[in-house]
């Protein structure tokens, strides 16, 4: 199997990605393809050049990852099978030699930009921030940029790779956060039912919306399903009008659920399905295989089982 993620090497969508496998699909067969962007890696997938891809979703400071919600958005042809939810530690990263004074330009992923923002305040004030496609990619930019006043932000192993220094461990703002990557694959049989599941649907209300919210929301709690998350999506045609993002605890094939998305269509919103998967609460330990993450900080992990 052929697994895309959001790459280089060196993300923490591969640590996410290196440890769903490990854990669920241990197969030696299992290869893991870097593309630069989320559309690019969920693009391989619809092409069936690869048979999943694992891209971020969520950062529990931060909030979502557009690309990948936009990415779900299109097509309808895409679902989540599963879910990892990873701790992440930022470091900041310079050539050889440089020190923190002469850091002019920081270069990294928007998420690890913003939940470092603090630090860099603190510590860089001068510095111009420069989002890349990814924090391994930015560290990547900066052995290619040669430009001794420019550091990446990413994971402190990355360092290595590149062989960059490490100028400062866990700047990030927050070291309790998160970050949520979701396994998507073509449309089909969901995982089964494992009774601690999550649902992931898109709802639509046509131009209807503020005004479809409050019922939509009553869709669930009448039907007591426990709705864990709500994210508008704008439609794209008009200002104002949106979509909804909802997940909710359960499968589709837990009754509840199946009976909130007819009602919903009753209510004349559209519930597209994106996914049933199973939840994953307990926090474990994972490392990325061949490649210390932190011995400091060892980083762990929440996978929602049953990889595809
Ligand atoms: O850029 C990465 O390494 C990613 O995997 C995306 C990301 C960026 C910042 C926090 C979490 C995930």
């Amino acid at each position: 199997m052929e697994y895309a993620y959001l790459g280089p090497e060196g993300t923490f969508t591969e640590t996410a990605l290196h440890y769903a496998l490990s854990r669920f699909s241990p197969s030696p067969n299992a290869t893991c393809v870097p593309y630069a962007t989320v559309p690019a890696a969920l693009d391989a997938v619809r092409r069936a050049e690869r048979a999943a891809a694992m891209v971020p979703m969520e950062n529990s400071r931060k909030g979502v990852v557009p690309a990948t919600l936009e990415g779900l958005t299109v097509g309808g042809d895409l679902h989540i099978v599963a879910e990892v939810v990873v701790p992440v530690t930022f470091a900041l990263l310079a050539a050889p030699g440089v020190g923190l004074d002469g850091i002019g330009r920081v270069l990294s992923h928007p998420h690890a930009l913003a939940q470092c923002a603090g630090w860099l305040r603190r510590n860089v004030p001068g510095a111009r921030l420069e989002p890349a496609h990814s924090t391994a990619g930015a560290a990547r930019d900066v052995v290619v940029a040669d430009d001794p006043s420019c550091a990446a932000i990413a994971a402190p192993a990355v360092a290595d790779q590149y062989g960059m220094r490490v100028l400062a461990q866990d700047i990030g703002d927050d070291e309790n956060a998160v970050t949520r990557f979701v396994m998507v694959r073509r449309a089909g049989v969901p995982p089964a039912r494992t009774g601690r599941d999550r649902t992931s649907l898109l709802v639509s209300v046509g131009d209807r919306t503020p005004a479809a919210l409050p019922g939509i929301l009553s869709v669930f709690s009448t039907g007591r399903v426990n709705l864990t998350w709500v994210q508008a999506w704008p439609t794209g045609t008009r200002l104002g009008t949106y979509r909804f993002f909802v997940d909710v605890d359960g499968h589709i094939d837990d009754q509840p659920v199946s009976r909130a998305v007819a009602a919903l269509f009753d209510i004349g919103a559209e519930a597209r399905f994106l996914g049933s998967y199973p939840r994953g609460l307990a926090a474990e330990r994972a490392q990325r295989p061949g490649r210390v993450s932190s011995p400091h900080r060892p980083h762990a992990h929440t996978v929602r089982k049953d990889m595809p």
